[in-house]
């Protein structure tokens, strides 16, 4: 029961990260209805725990208005509960890591490796335009905050692709394409191997 040296088999976790606006939330919805995984967002979780009215809230409010990264303790503590409150062994867990602190505190508190990382590559500009008609009443969708999010993008969250590419994980899409064109390009990578050599045989007889 969750001890060490137990034969329970850890959870398949993907972990989806790009840029704010970048379509991680658009596409795990779409990953979700085709293949079984439980979407995790990480921002989602962390804005429920300040609705919540929890002791870490005010906290957690003034980081994600200034763009900052809330502690790892939080978050991790936050999705090991959905991990597992949902009774599923398939995660899609979207915006984290975000940060270095985020990658090595999961992987030394839960000994999870990610089956592999999407990430969704997208222009700046672009990224900007979706979130500044994303309409969510999101406190950190204007101007001022999008610009810091940027800057943290930069430099703390592409060196954690950066890190899970020399190792080989990444699996990279042209992020600024059409809605349903880039979930062509993801399904491809979530469709079984087996799947697509019958997809192709039926293809060409
Ligand atoms: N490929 C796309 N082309 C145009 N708009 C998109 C695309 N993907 C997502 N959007 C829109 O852009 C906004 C941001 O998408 P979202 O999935 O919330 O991104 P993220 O979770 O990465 O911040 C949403 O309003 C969404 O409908
Ligand atoms: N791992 C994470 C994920 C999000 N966050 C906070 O939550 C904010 C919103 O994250 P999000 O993933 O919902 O944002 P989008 O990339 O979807 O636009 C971030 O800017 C951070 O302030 C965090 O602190 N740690
Ligand atoms: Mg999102």
């Amino acid at each position: 029961m969750g001890t060490a040296g137990d034969s329970e088999k850890k959870p398949t976790v993907v972990f989806v990260l790009g840029g704010p606006g970048s379509g991680k939330g658009t596409q795990c919805a779409n990953i979700v209805e085709h293949f079984g995984y439980t979407h995790l967002s990480a921002g989602d979780l962390l804005r429920a725990e300040i609705k919540s009215g929890s002791e870490n809230g005010t906290m957690i409010q003034n980081m994600i208005k200034e763009g900052k990264i809330v502690p790892s303790e939080v978050t991790i503590k936050l999705l090991q509960k959905a991990m597992q409150d949902s009774g599923n062994d398939k995660f899609l867990i979207d915006g984290f890591p975000r940060n270095e602190e985020n990658r090595a505190a999961f992987e030394a508190v839960t000994k999870i490796e990610p089956a592999f990382v999407l990430f969704f590559d997208c222009p700046e500009e672009e990224m900007e335009r979706r979130i500044l008609s994303r309409n969510q009443g999101r406190e950190d969708d204007n101007i001022e905050t999008i610009r810091k999010r940027f800057k943290v993008f930069l430099e703390s969250s592409l060196p954690v692709v950066e890190y899970y590419e020399s190792k080989g994980k990444v699996q990279k899409v042209d992020a600024a394409k059409p809605i349903d064109e880039v979930f062509e390009v993801v399904k491809a990578i979530f469709t079984p191997k087996d799947e697509k050599v019958k997809q192709h045989c039926c293809a060409i007889l």
